[in-house]
C-alpha cells in the first residue's frame, strides 16, 4: 500500500523515415526534446514554443515485445495477483503509432505477441505458484464505441445494449457485461482471441484496419485462503485498455476516403476525442491539489476507467508515438498528455471482503478454544457436571425428569432438584418447563383432573413422587427406589427425538456438515435410501449428486470411510441389543426386589403381629429362616441390580460414544464428498466408467501430435497455440458460413 504515481512509458515505433531532426531520443536518460523550430522558418519567427523536453519513466525505441513487457507491465501484473491491487496498462497514442502492436501484438506470431499475452501467460504462472490461495478468474472483453459499450465476449450482444457503469464495495463494473470464469490460461487467451473477432472495425484513412473505439480486457481477480486461516477475500482487477487513436478530426477528415463516410468519421471523431479529452480532464484534476470535481461520468470510458486511474490502482500508459515529421504534431500532444500523467499519484490498496464461510469456521474454532477454557477452570475449581455443548436427546430426558420432579415436590424448598450449573442448563430447564405445560394444556381435562388428584392424593399419603413413579412406570434412577428402565411418557420425549422420528431426512447434523438441499441429505441419514425415496423437488443434478455420492462411498475415495462408519453402526446395533438386554434384566431384578422386598415386610409384619403382642419375646425379634433366606435374596438381587446398573451405564457411555463417532463419519464423508463432487470428481469417475472414450480419433491423434511438438519446442507457448488455432477454425467457419449464403 501506498502512494504510487502512475508509470509512463513512451514506446516510438519503427520506421524508415524518422524525424531526427525535430525528435532527440535519449534511451539511457529517458528524455525525448523536441524542436520545430527549422520547420516554422519559413513563415518567419513565432512566439509560439517549438521546442521542448521530456522526461519519462522510460523512454523504449525500436524495442521488442519482451523488453517491453518487462518494462513494469510485469511489476503491475504481478500487483493485481500477489497483492490484490487494481492495475491497468493501458496504450495511448495516434492511430497506426502501434498501440494494438503494444496491448495485443501480433496474434499469429508468439514472439511478437504483446501485453495482453504475456499477461495471461504471467497470471496463470503466478496463481499456480500460491497453492495456498484459491484464485477464481473472470474475463470481460468490452468496446467503447460511440460513448456505448458494447459486449466483445457475446456476438448476439453486439446489437445495442445500453450497458450502465455501477459501482460497489467491490468498486467500479458494467453491469451485465459477460465475465466468462476462465480457470486457465488457455481459456484467457480463447476469450481475447474471441474478442479481438469481434472488434468493431472502421475504415480510416490512416490505417484500413484502424479502429475507433476503446478496447478494454479485464480480468476480475478473487482470493481467498485454502486453508481457511484467513476469512478475507482480496477482489482486484486488471485492466488492458487499447485506446482510439488520439488524432485529431482536422487530421482525420484530411483524407480523401474519408469524405464518403465524412458523417460517420465526424460523429467517431467527436465521440473518440470527447473521452479522450475528459481523460485528460480527470488526469489533470487527479495530479492536482484539488480533487473535489474529477469528471470521470462525463464518458464511459473514464467512468469504466474510474477506478484505475485514481484511487485505488496502479496504473501504468505507454504513449506511443509515430515518429515521423508529418506526425509531429500528434507526437507533441501524446508526449504532454503523458507528461501530464506522471503527476497523477495514485493511493493503492487492495479491496478485501470477508468470506462468511470461513469467518464462521473461525467462530467455531473461537468457541471450541473458550469452551476448553471453560471446562480446564471448572476443573480448577473442581466444578463438575457443567455442559457447554448442545444437551443430548439423554440429557434433556433427565431435565425432563428434574423438572417433573420438581413441579410433583410438595414444597418450594425442593429447588436444589433443578440442580442449576449454567445458564445453558436454565435454559434447557426452562424449555422442558415449556414443554410439560404445554403438554398439559393439550391434555384433555379429565386426564389433567385425574393426574392433578392423584397428585394431590399422594401428596396427602405422604409419597412425594406417586405421579412420577406411576408415569415413569420402570424408568430411571431413584436412590432409596432404585434404578428402573422402561418405555417414557410421551411428554417426556424431547423434542428433537421427535423431529428425527418424524422426518428422517432432515437432521440437526446436516447444518453441522454444511449441507444445503439439494445436497445429499437423504444420503447422510442413511445409506439404505434408494432412488425411489428421493422425492420430488430433487432436481436431476440432485440425482446426479446422488449417483455421484454412491460412486463415492462405494468404489470412490469415500470408500475406506464408509466402511468404518458401517462398522461403526454394526457396532452400535450390538451396543444397543446388549442396552436392551440388561436393561430387561434390570427390570427383571427390580420386580424380584419388590417381590421379596413385599415378602419381607409381610414376615416381618406377621413377627409383630397383634397376636404376639404384648408377649414381648426376644424371640418375637428373631428373624426365622425363611425370612432370612428372603432377605438374604433380596440383598443378593440388589446386588445384582448394581452390577447390572454400572454395566447399563458403562453400555450407555459407549453407545453415545460410537453415536458420536458414527456422526463424525458421517460429517466427514459427507465434506469429503462435497469437496470431492466441487472440484470435479463426478467427471473423472465418468470418465473412469467410460473408458472406452478416451480412444483418440485420427484427427485428435494429430492435434496430440502437434501439442506435443510444441510442448517439446517451448511449453510456455503452448496455450497461445491452442487459442491461436481456435480462433482460425472459428475464422474459417464464419467465412465458409458467409460463403454458404452467398
Ligand atoms: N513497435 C512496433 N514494431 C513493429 N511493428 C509495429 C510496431 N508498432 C506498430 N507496428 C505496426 O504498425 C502498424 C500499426 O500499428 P497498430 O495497429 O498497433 O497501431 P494503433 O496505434 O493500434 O492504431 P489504431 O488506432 O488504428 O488501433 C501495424 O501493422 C503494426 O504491426
Amino acid at each position: 500500500m501506498g502512494r504510487n504515481g502512475v508509470k509512463v512509458i513512451i514506446r516510438a515505433r519503427p520506421t524508415a523515415v524518422f524525424a531526427q531532426n525535430q525528435i532527440h531520443i535519449n534511451q539511457d536518460e529517458n528524455t525525448i526534446e523536441i524542436d520545430v523550430s527549422d520547420s516554422k522558418n519559413e513563415t518567419g519567427p513565432s512566439n509560439k514554443k517549438e521546442s521542448w523536453k521530456f522526461k519519462f519513466h522510460q523512454v523504449l525505441q525500436n524495442a521488442g515485445q519482451d523488453k517491453v513487457y518487462e518494462a513494469i507491465a510485469r511489476d503491475i501484473v504481478h500487483g493485481a495477483i500477489t497483492d490484490g491491487i487494481n492495475g491497468t496498462i493501458m496504450a495511448y497514442g495516434q492511430t497506426g503509432a502501434g498501440k494494438t502492436f503494444t496491448m495485443i501484438g501480433d496474434t499469429r506470431n508468439y514472439q511478437h505477441r504483446g501485453i495482453a499475452p504475456r499477461a495471461i501467460a504471467q497470471v496463470y504462472q503466478e496463481v499456480e505458484s500460491r497453492i495456498e490461495i484459491e484464485t477464481t478468474i473472470h474475463v470481460s472483453y468490452m468496446e467503447i464505441y460511440n460513448d456505448r459499450i458494447f459486449n466483445l465476449l457475446d456476438p448476439d450482444d453486439m446489437e445495442m445494449h445500453d450497458y450502465v457503469v455501477v459501482e460497489d464495495a467491490k468498486g467500479t463494473y458494467v453491469r451485465g457485461l459477460t465475465q466468462v470464469e476462465a480457470p486457465t490460461e488457455k481459456d484467457a487467451l480463447d476469450q481475447l482471441f474471441k474478442g479481438e473477432l469481434q472488434r468493431t472495425v472502421a475504415e480510416h484513412q490512416l490505417n484500413k484496419r484502424s479502429n475507433r473505439s476503446h478496447c478494454i480486457f479485464t480480468f476480475h481477480i478473487s482470493q481467498k485462503s485454502r486453508t481457511g486461516g484467513n476469512e478475507h477475500v482480496i477482489h482486484s482487477k486488471l485492466h488492458l485498455v487499447d485506446l482510439a487513436g488520439s488524432e485529431r478530426l482536422k487530421k482525420t477528415m484530411n483524407d480523401e476516403d474519408s469524405k464518403a463516410h465524412k458523417s460517420t468519421i465526424k460523429k467517431e471523431s467527436m465521440y473518440i476525442n470527447q473521452s479522450l479529452t475528459f481523460l485528460e480532464q480527470c488526469i489533470v484534476a487527479l495530479g492536482s491539489r484539488d480533487q473535489r470535481h474529477i469528471p470521470y461520468r462525463q464518458t464511459k470510458l473514464t467512468n469504466v476507467l474510474k477506478d484505475s486511474l485514481g484511487g485505488n490502482c496502479n496504473t501504468l500508459m505507454f504513449a506511443c508515438i509515430w515518429g515521423e515529421s508529418k506526425h509531429i504534431e500528434e507526437t507533441i500532444s501524446t508526449l504532454k498528455l503523458a507528461q501530464r500523467m506522471m503527476r497523477v499519484q495514485n493511493e493503492a490498496t487492495s479491496i478485501v471482503e470477508t468470506d462468511p464461510s470461513i469467518l464462521i469456521k473461525k467462530y467455531e474454532r473461537q468457541i471450541k478454544e473458550l469452551k476448553q477454557e471453560l471446562t480446564m477452570h471448572d476443573a480448577l475449581v473442581e466444578r463438575t457436571g457443567v455442559i457447554y455443548d448442545e444437551h443430548t436427546p439423554e440429557q434433556k430426558y433427565e431435565l425432563m425428569r428434574l423438572v417433573r420432579a420438581y413441579t410433583d415436590a410438595p414444597t418450594d424448598d425442593d429447588f436444589g432438584i433443578l440442580q442449576l450449573s449454567s445458564l445453558r442448563h436454565i435454559k434447557e430447564l426452562f424449555r422442558q418447563f415449556r414443554l410439560l405445560l404445554r403438554n398439559a394444556e393439550s391434555a384433555s381435562p379429565q386426564a389433567l383432573a385425574t393426574r392433578t388428584s392423584t397428585s394431590n392424593a399422594s401428596r396427602e399419603n405422604g409419597s412425594p413422587a406417586a405421579t412420577l413413579e406411576e408415569d415413569e412406570k420402570l424408568v430411571g434412577d431413584a436412590e432409596d427406589r432404585g434404578f428402573v428402565l422402561g418405555i417414557a411418557p410421551n411428554a417426556a420425549v424431547p423434542v428433537s427425538l421427535e423431529i428425527n422420528k418424524k422426518d428422517k431426512s432432515i437432521r440437526p447434523d446436516d447444518t453441522a456438515a454444511g449441507l444445503r438441499d439439494p445436497s445429499p441429505v437423504d444420503l447422510q441419514s442413511d445409506e439404505k435410501v434408494s432412488n425411489n425415496e428421493v422425492k420430488g423437488g430433487y432436481d436431476e443434478e440432485a440425482t446426479e449428486k446422488n449417483e455421484a455420492y454412491k460412486f463415492y462411498i462405494t468404489t470412490g475415495p469415500g470408500k475406506h470411510t464408509n466402511i468404518q462408519l458401517q462398522d461403526e453402526k454394526e457396532s452400535l446395533k450390538q451396543i444397543r441389543e446388549k442396552l436392551k438386554d440388561i436393561t430387561s434384566q434390570l427390570n427383571a431384578t427390580k420386580t424380584t426386589i419388590d417381590n421379596l422386598k413385599v415378602q419381607v415386610n409381610e414376615k416381618r409384619t406377621n413377627r409383630k403381629s397383634p397376636k404376639k403382642e404384648g408377649k414381648g419375646t426376644d424371640a418375637d425379634e428373631v428373624v426365622d429362616e425363611e425370612e432370612f433366606i428372603l432377605m438374604q435374596k433380596e440383598r443378593e438381587a440388589k446386588r445384582d441390580y448394581r452390577v447390572l446398573f454400572d454395566d447399563l451405564k458403562e453400555s450407555k457411555s459407549e453407545y453415545e460414544f460410537t453415536q458420536r463417532s458414527i456422526e463424525l463419519l458421517r460429517m466427514r464423508i459427507v465434506s469429503d464428498f462435497e469437496e470431492w463432487f466441487r472440484e470435479g470428481g463426478s467427471q473423472a469417475k465418468n470418465g473412469e466408467m467410460d473408458g472406452d472414450q478416451d480412444k483418440l480419433d485420427e484427427g485428435e491423434k494429430f492435434d496430440q501430435m502437434e501439442i506435443d511438438r510444441i510442448r517439446a519446442q517451448d511449453p510456455d507457448s503452448l496455450a497461445f497455440f491452442q487459442a491461436q488455432k481456435k480462433m482460425r477454425q472459428i475464422t474459417s467457419t464464419s467465412s465458409n458460413q458467409r460463403k454458404l449464403k452467398r
